[in-house]
This record gives structure tokens, C-alpha cells and sequence, in this order.
């Protein structure tokens, strides 16, 4: 079987085509959802991928601002901004990029963002809503993988979803979206042995351990929809993922490829989540230009 690509950026732009109109109709009631950004420091990566969200959001007719600060910017000085953000009734949406300087703590700095506003889905009650099924937004990324497994019809009631890694951000949350769509549920990590044993068995296959080539053929059941979370550089700077792309898609049914897979359905479900924020804002009268 000849591996069927999933194309996260065709797949993308028709849900961004859907928030553009959406975002159309607040406009026209005199609401424009807003979304900030917060980078910290001078990361060549976090600021390419801070500046594809901000464009992104323009492109659906949103307003993007981007909070710039040195990486010596005391951990005080990044909370106040994150109280004004908090307060400001044209934002909607903050996201403060990860990873931060050593000195300032993450956690604080998470647990500080109004959860009404945290589209990123970090905050702990977010998280804890998301597992329980309460929740309103979803986690960008898993949220994006449940989308593309639904657009390409892929089923997911009954069938093993195996899970290579335990991020926060992603192994974590994307298990228990699967697991809420009746998946039966694995999840493998670093310390697992015998991976292969489990991966071998995976219906759906999503990987997100941040290791070049990590998974191959040999970890593949033929016919097995495989989702790629990594983006790695190799030794000539290109991006890569977790997945050995071109010996896998022989025995997979569909796979996602890196660059145009995972990633930009993470903006688009971004995006999402502001329009979602917006909507409620606008429906208390809370939403301004
Ligand atoms: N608070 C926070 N929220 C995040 O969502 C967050 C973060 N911090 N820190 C860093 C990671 C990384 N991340 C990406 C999202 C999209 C692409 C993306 O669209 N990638 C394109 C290619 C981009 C390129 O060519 O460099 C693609 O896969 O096709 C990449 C990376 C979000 N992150």
C-alpha cells in the first residue's frame, strides 16, 4: 500500500476559510477579536513561528499584537504585562511563547493568563477542564490532529490509538481527546521498552517525542494512519520529523507529512480558539475594536 498524504495545509486553510467568515460576522457587529502574542528573548525559532501566528491571524480578519521583550526582562515586569493583557477588552487571545528564559517561571507565568483567555490551553484549569470533557477550547495541536483524523475519515471509536510521547502539551492531552472519541489508548514514551511491540499494533499512530527519524517502517502496521508531531532540524537546518517519512508512507494508509502536516493546523485551531473567545466576549458585550 502506497502511504496517502495528509495535507495539514490544504485541510487548514478551508477551517481558516470558516473562522475568516465567522470573524466577518463580529466585525460586522462592531467586534474584531484580538490576539496576543508574548515573546521573551531573542530565539530564532520562537520568532519565526510567533510571526507565522500573527500573520495567520491577520489573514482571518483579526487583530494581532506582539508584546516584544529582552530576555532580561524580570519575571514582574512580564506578569504586569500579562494583568494589562488580561484586562484589555480588545484582546481575546493571549498566548505567551514557550520556552522562557531559566530565570522566570513558567508555571506562574502560565497560571497568570486569565483562563478565559488562555487559547494556548495551558493553564492547569484549562488542562483539567479539557480531560473531564468541560472545556471550550480545545489544546491547539491534539485539537488539530483530531481534526485532520476527522477530515480524512479516518475512524477512531474502537481502534488503538498508540501515543510516543507524554509532553504536556501534546502526548498528555492528545490521549485523552482520542480516549473521549472512544479510542482504546497507549501511551509510549523514552523509557518504554520494547516500543516497536506497541507501535506495531497502532491503528493510529501519533508521535511526538522530538527525535529525528525516530519511528520507521519497522514500528508501522501496514495500514496504520501515522501522525507526525516533530519539527527537528537536521544537520542542514531543514525541518524534519519524529517519522521516517519516506519508508513509512509504503506501509501506512495516510500520513502526515513535515513541513505542511501537524503545524499549521496548530495555528489554525489557534485561531479557532480566539474566534471561540471573541464569540463568548461579544455575547457578554465584553468585546471591543
Ligand atoms: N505557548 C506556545 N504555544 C505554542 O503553540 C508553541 C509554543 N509556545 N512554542 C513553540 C511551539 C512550536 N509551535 C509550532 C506551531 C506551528 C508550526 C508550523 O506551522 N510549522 C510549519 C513550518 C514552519 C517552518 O517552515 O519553520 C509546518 O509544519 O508546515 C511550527 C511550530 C507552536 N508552539
Amino acid at each position: 500500500m502506497s502511504g496517502k498524504l495528509i495535507d495539514g495545509t490544504a485541510i487548514g486553510k478551508e477551517i481558516r476559510l470558516e473562522i475568516k467568515d465567522r470573524v466577518s460576522n463580529l466585525l460586522d457587529n462592531g467586534c474584531k477579536p484580538g490576539l496576543a502574542v508574548v515573546l521573551v528573548g531573542d530565539n530564532q525559532a520562537s520568532r519565526t513561528y510567533v510571526k507565522n501566528k500573527q500573520k495567520s491571524s491577520v489573514e482571518v480578519g483579526m487583530k494581532s499584537e506582539l508584546i516584544e521583550l529582552p530576555s532580561t526582562v524580570s519575571e514582574e515586569e512580564l506578569l504586569g504585562h500579562i494583568s494589562k493583557l488580561n484586562k484589555d477588552n480588545s484582546i481575546n487571545g493571549i498566548l505567551v511563547q514557550l520556552p522562557l528564559p531559566k530565570h522566570i517561571d513558567e508555571n506562574k507565568v502560565i497560571s497568570a493568563i486569565d483562563p478565559e483567555k488562555d487559547v494556548d490551553v495551558f493553564h492547569p484549569v484549562n488542562v483539567g477542564k479539557m480531560i473531564i470533557g468541560q472545556q471550550a477550547f480545545l489544546s491547539c495541536t491534539p485539537y488539530g490532529i483530531i481534526k485532520l483524523l476527522e477530515r480524512t475519515g479516518t475512524e477512531i471509536k474502537g481502534k488503538h490509538a498508540v501515543i510516543v510521547g507524554r509532553s504536556n502539551i501534546v502526548g498528555k492531552p492528545m490521549g485523552q481527546l482520542l480516549l473521549q472519541r472512544d479510542a482504546t489508548v497507549t501511551y509510549c514514551h523514552s523509557k518504554t521498552e520494547n516500543l516497536a511491540s506497541y507501535t506495531q499494533d497502532a491503528d493510529i499512530l501519533i508521535v511526538a517525542i522530538g527525535k529525528t527519524k525516530f519511528i520507521d517502517a519497522e514500528h508501522i502496521k501496514e495500514g496504520a494512519v501515522v501522525i507526525d508531531v516533530g519539527m527537528n532540524r537536521d544537520e542542514n537546518g531543514k525541518l524534519c520529523g519524529d517519522v521516517d517519512f519516506t519508508s513509512v508512507k509504503e506501509k501506512a494508509a495516510a500520513i502526515t507529512p513535515v513541513p505542511g502536516g501537524v503545524g499549521p493546523m496548530t495555528i489554525t485551531m489557534l485561531l479557532k480558539n480566539t474566534l471561540h473567545s471573541a464569540e463568548k466576549a461579544y455575547e457578554k458585550g465584553n468585546c471591543s475594536q
